[in-house]
Parts: C-alpha cells; structure tokens; sequence
C-alpha cells in the first residue's frame, strides 16, 4: 500500500541555499536578531513531516550562505543543477529554499535560462525557524504543494511566500521584517490553501521554455553594476564602476529613471566607450521607465529597463550579454522578458 502511494506522488528535489529559512536565533522571541543559513536540508525536511503527503521529496544542500552574500558563479552553479535534475525522468519538480534578500533575482535568473516546463518554486521566509510564528514550514510546504501540482507546469519559475503564488519575473521583496514581504506590480498568480493551490493568472513574458537563454550554454557572466539616483548626487560611482569593468551599468533612476543633468554627460561618455547604460527607476513598486521619456535614449543609444526594478534589470543584462553586445537587441531583449 505504501508503495502505491509513493508511486503515485510526485518526487520532487528540495535545494536548500541558505537564508533565514535555515536560520537559528538564541530564543523563540528572536524573529529579527538570529544567525542565517545554520541549518542543514535534512533538519529542513525533518522540520515538516506532511512534505510527504505531498511528494516523494529528498534533498541537496547547494550551498549554505544568506543570499545577500550569493554571487553569479553561485547563481551558476544553482542554475546548473537545476537544469540537470529537471532532465532527469524521475524528477518532476524543484523547489530552492533561498534567503529573501537576492530570492527575487535568482527566481528570475532561473526564469530566464532554465529550458523545462517543469515547476521550480523558490521560498525562503522572513523569520528563522526558532522563532515564535515562523514562517518558513508553511511556505515550504506550499512549495512542495506547488512544484508537486501538475497545474503548476509552464508557468515560469514560481515563488510561495505567504500563501501566495507570484510569478518570479515580477516579485519583489518590497517590505522587510514582515511576513507578507513579497509584492509583484502585477498582482500574485494564485494562492495555496491547505496544500492546494489556486491560479488566477499567468504570466506574459518570455520565459523558461520559451527563452532564448538557457544555463547549458551560459559559462560566465558579465560583469553588470548598479548605481543609485538621488538628489545632490555626482558621477563618481559610474565611472568608478566602469573602470573597474563594468559592461553595463543600470541606473537605479529616480521616478520614471530620470537622470540628474550632472550625471547625464559622464553616461553619454561611457556609451561612447561601449558601456551600456540601462535606465530603470527605484520607486519601491511598480517602476515603469519608457524609451525616451526624461532622456532621449535614441539619441544616446541607452536602454530601459521598463518594470524591471534595478537588481532584476542587472540580472536580464548580464544574461542578454551573454549573447550580444548591441544596444538594439539589448532593448527587444528588455521589452519581450
Ligand atoms: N529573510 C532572509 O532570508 C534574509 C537573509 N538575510 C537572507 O537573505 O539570507
């Protein structure tokens, strides 16, 4: 009997990366001073028993870091192993538990290059799991719920964080401390309920199977930084960040990513000397930047990022960069993910 069961759950492989999902705080009243990433998947599984009434699940440590510290090899190697068990027969969905911090850009990543329509569903959770209403059980096992849901197939990579399903294009770690941290511009794609998930939604941007990008062929990443705009602000982190490499800068712009008329010659300069400059906005929801609007982007060969917020612009560039180096293709690349 209870190998008809097995036999009939999905299996789905659990990632563990880190982040407060596995942190560990000194008593039950710490939910903001703990230590991330401390515990191992295997107490992470253990931690949830009624995984297994949803699926076959076992599970990989990747790494064992909080995600504000993830690099892009980081991001290279996830993505690669993603991709490996998504080939594989006897896998069926992925779930990656994540620190909140970077959770939303390695979502996207994952969103752009990994060639499967089978679910992956990255979670983290605001506090540790040593702490009063943790948060961190239920969204795993709503992970579990919806990388286990055939329903849940080529939708895009997902993230579950407070009962809701958003795209992980869109989402955005828009409030810290709280539980209902995640916000998208667009609103949740669906909801999971006592292990069942609901949909509303799907997404209208390129993504997994339907990327032109895929990990397989991705070795490296460009090197892509982010400046901040504020008032009073110079042009020294631009340039310093080109001189030390950077291929592309994004503009953490004000408003619609308007540009201060002191920073705007030293942008026009490094385009000239082959460095793309991606106009987005820091506007903490729903950030929408259009071609030539404050700047005339045609006149100096500039892109935007439209809604994509600065850390996801930086993410689609660097994995656009890894195919081409033309302003043009850079912005199709900008409209259509
Ligand atoms: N809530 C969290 O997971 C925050 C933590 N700093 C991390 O991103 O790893």
């Amino acid at each position: 009997k209870e190998a008809e069961t097995q036999q009939k759950l999905a299996n789905v492989v659990i990632l563990a990366t880190g982040g407060t999902i596995a942190g560990a705080g000194a008593s039950a009243a710490n939910s903001a001073t703990y230590q991330a990433a401390k515990l191992g998947v295997d107490k992470l599984i253990a931690g949830v028993p009624e995984l297994a009434d949803l699926a076959n699940v076992r599970g990989e440590q990747v790494m064992q870091i909080a995600s504000e510290s993830i690099t892009n090899e980081d991001l290279l190697k996830l993505g690669k192993r993603v991709a490996e068990l998504a080939d594989s027969n006897d896998v069926d969905g992925i779930v990656i538990t994540h620190g909140t911090d970077t959770l939303e850009e390695t979502a996207f990543f994952l969103n752009l290059v990994e060639k499967t329509d089978k679910p992956i569903v990255v979670v983290g959770s605001m506090r540790p799991g040593t702490a009063m209403s943790a948060d961190g059980m239920l969204n795993l096992y709503n992970a579990v719920a919806v990388a286990s849901d055939k329903q849940s197939r080529g939708k895009g990579v997902l993230v579950t964080m407070n009962d809701e399903i958003q795209s992980g294009r869109d989402v955005s770690k828009s409030v810290n401390i709280k539980t209902e941290a995640f916000k998208s511009a667009w609103g949740p794609m669906g909801m999971v309920v006592e292990g069942k998930s609901y949909w509303f939604r799907l997404p209208a941007k390129r993504h997994t199977v339907n990327s032109e990008f895929d990990i397989k062929q991705i070795s490296s990443l460009p090197a892509v930084d982010i400046a901040y705009g504020y008032g009073n602000v110079t042009d020294t982190a631009y340039k310093a960040l080109a001189q030390n490499g950077a291929k592309a800068i994004i503009h953490a712009g004000t408003g619609n990513g308007s540009v201060s008329s002191r920073v705007v010659p030293a942008l026009q300069e490094l385009r000239k000397n082959g460095v793309q400059i991606i106009r987005s906005s820091h506007v903490n929801q729903g950030g929408f930047v259009l071609r030539n609007a404050e700047q005339p982007d045609d006149k100096n060969d500039w892109v935007v990022a439209h809604d994509l917020n600065p850390q996801k612009a930086r993410i689609l560039a660097m994995v656009a960069m890894t195919k081409t180096q033309d302003s043009k293709e850079l912005q199709r690349i900008f409209w259509e993910y």
